[in-house]
């Protein structure tokens, strides 16, 4: 200290020059230390655990068409959040017909930033087991699910294009990915989505799938084939489509005419 003040001024400043720099340091290494504690925080806030089934109450369900019907849960509080990474999915536990328990996995379409609830968009097969439970679910009743699971967790920036092929409910661990690129502003992936159906009425998430493509159109192209097509019209543009059809490979039994 007694030499720090005998000093001449030009040494006094070196000191305060390093001081402050110290000071700079530790207080980037404690903002870092803190942000690392807040995203760990983050994760542990999620509903699920990995080990135990735990019950969530079904608040809305909403048909979507024939055999699909889309699901909202509520969490704990408006303000918890499931606690699912991207690319990871939950096992489901119901009860089939005979009465007899079913587990089954599925993929939430809603991410962390949907707060206070999540949502599955479920297919439901006539001799489907699990299909049974959420065929008979109402709301106000409660279901059981444990997790997260994960065989492929997505890591944002991973690769600079994703080709995603995807059929039928095959959308719905898609559609997670997608929302989690498209809505990082930070996530410059490009992604192409060729998305098969039966029919028209079978695509799922289509409003959303499209309303990504119009908002990120540098970011996300989506192309829909479907395997049985419809036509119906005056008779000229019936054959000109048939015409088409046949020419593209869909058989006489891939196609109905009214
Ligand atoms: C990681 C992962 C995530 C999934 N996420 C979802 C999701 O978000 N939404 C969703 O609806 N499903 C999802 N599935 C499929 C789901 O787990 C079940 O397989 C599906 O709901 C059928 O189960 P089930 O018990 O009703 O049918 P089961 O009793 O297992 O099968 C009975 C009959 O149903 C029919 N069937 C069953 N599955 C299919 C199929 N995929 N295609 C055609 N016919 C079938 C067949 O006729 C079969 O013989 C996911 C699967 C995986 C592996």
């Amino acid at each position: 200290m007694w030499t720090f003040l005998q000093n001449p001024p030009v040494n006094k400043l070196d000191a305060l020059i390093a001081l402050v720099a110290v000071s700079a340091v530790s207080a980037t290494a404690a903002y870092i230390y803190l942000k690392k504690k807040a995203k760990d925080a983050y994760v542990l806030v999620g509903c699920l655990d990995p080990t135990t089934f735990k019950d969530f109450k079904l608040v809305k369900r909403t048909q979507i068409n024939h055999n699909s019907a889309r699901f909202r849960f509520a969490l704990p509080t408006s303000t918890s959040i499931l606690g699912l990474h991207a690319g990871q999915f939950i096992r489901c536990r119901g009860m089939d017909r005979e009465g007899k328990e079913v587990i089954r996995p599925y993929t939430p379409i809603t991410l962390n930033s949907d707060v206070g609830y999540f949502e599955l968009v479920v297919k439901m097969y006539p001799l489907g087991r699990m299909s049974h439970h959420f065929r008979e679910m109402r709301e106000g009743e409660y279901l059981a699910v444990k997790g997260p699971i994960d065989r492929f967790k997505y890591k944002p920036g991973q690769a600079r294009s994703l080709g995603m092929l995807a059929g039928g409910t095959g959308i719905t661990p898609m559609f997670q990915l997608i929302r989690a690129i498209l809505e990082n502003p930070k996530d410059k992936t490009t992604i192409h989505l060729l998305y098969a159906n039966h029919t028209f009425v079978d695509i799922l998430l289509k409003e959303e799938l499209d309303w990504f493509a119009s908002k990120f159109p540098n970011h996300f192209k989506v192309c829909y084939v479907l395997s049985q097509i419809l036509r119906c019209g005056p008779p000229e543009m019936n054959k000109a489509m048939a015409a088409h059809l046949n020419e593209l490979g869909y058989t006489k039994d891939m196609q109905f005419e009214f």
